[in-house]
């Protein structure tokens, strides 16, 4: 097993957050975190990225316990995107992309570290505002560069919290086969967490649906997305149709007819 959750249960204050989740992700794959609002999605990412410290050993990356590894060790094998980020200063999108080359740089940015950042720029369709200030960006265009600096991490896995939320259809496809596209061809396993339901069901290879802290189901988009269990859990009556890109779901309130 590549990464894995075992029990972890998070507290705050006298609130559990999470409740004994138990994950087990394999390399290559495309696995998405769902549920409601306050679900708990964005604690159990932070947790996985190790941006919450957890007690004890529940957060296990190829057979090691996250806590053993180094600073600079965890930025090669994990890149995280978080859905909100603050900048501290003025950065332009080259040195935010490059950024993501720290944990390999010695005292300079070297040609290689450039190259890596200027394909990846290239693949998002960044390169042409590499000289322009993070502040003078759209939201959506901020968010890609995100992406952009961690994937200039070169990391086995990749924790998005909601990479799509700021984009447009177009940009939110083009993010999602990129993602796709490293999970196949470099074994990269990628976990995302989504709000829109038809993205996740057609690019996830595995669904996780939380609940107040708890995993209500998970597996194959199609045994996730029952319209049993997104009544149970969202509140919602949902007709589950197959489309032309996957599957289909339209979602009415309960009270309404
Ligand atoms: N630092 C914190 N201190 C106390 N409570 C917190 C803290 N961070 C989150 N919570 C609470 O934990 C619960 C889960 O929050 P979390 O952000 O993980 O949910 P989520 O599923 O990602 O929600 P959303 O879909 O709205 O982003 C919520 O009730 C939230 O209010």
């Amino acid at each position: 097993m590549y990464m894995q959750v075992k029990d972890l249960s998070i507290k705050y204050g006298t609130k559990m957050i999470l409740k004994q989740i138990q994950m087990n992700l394999q390399k290559g794959e495309v696995a998405s975190i769902i549920g409601p609002n306050g679900a708990g999605k964005t604690t159990l990412l932070k947790s996985m990225a190790s941006i919450i410290t957890v007690e004890r050993a529940r957060i296990w990356i190829k057979d090691r316990d996250i806590r053993s590894y180094s600073a600079n060790e965890l930025a090669k094998t994990l890149g995280y995107v978080p859905q909100h980020t603050a900048f501290g200063y003025p950065l332009t999108v080259l040195e935010t992309v490059l950024l993501g080359r720290k944990p390999y740089m010695q005292w300079n940015v070297t040609a290689h570290d450039l190259e890596v950042a200027g394909a990846i720029m290239e693949r998002l369709q960044l390169a042409e505002m590499a000289q322009r200030y993070m502040d003078e960006l759209s939201g959506g265009e901020r968010q890609k560069v995100l992406i952009a600096r961690a994937l200039a991490q070169e990391p086995e896995i990749l924790l998005l919290d909601e990479p799509t939320s700021a984009l447009d259809i177009r940009h939110q496809l083009e993010v999602l086969e990129l993602v796709r596209q490293l999970a196949l061809q470099q074994q990269v396993l990628v976990v995302l967490i989504m709000h829109d339901l038809e993205l996740a069901a057609r690019y996830s290879d595995r669904v996780f649906l939380l609940q107040q802290g708890q995993i209500y189901a998970s597996g194959r988009p199609e045994e996730v997305f029952t319209s049993a269990n997104m009544e149970q859990v969202y509140g919602v009556k949902v007709e589950i149709g197959q489309g032309s890109s996957g599957l289909k779901l339209t979602a009415t309130l309960p009270e309404s007819r």
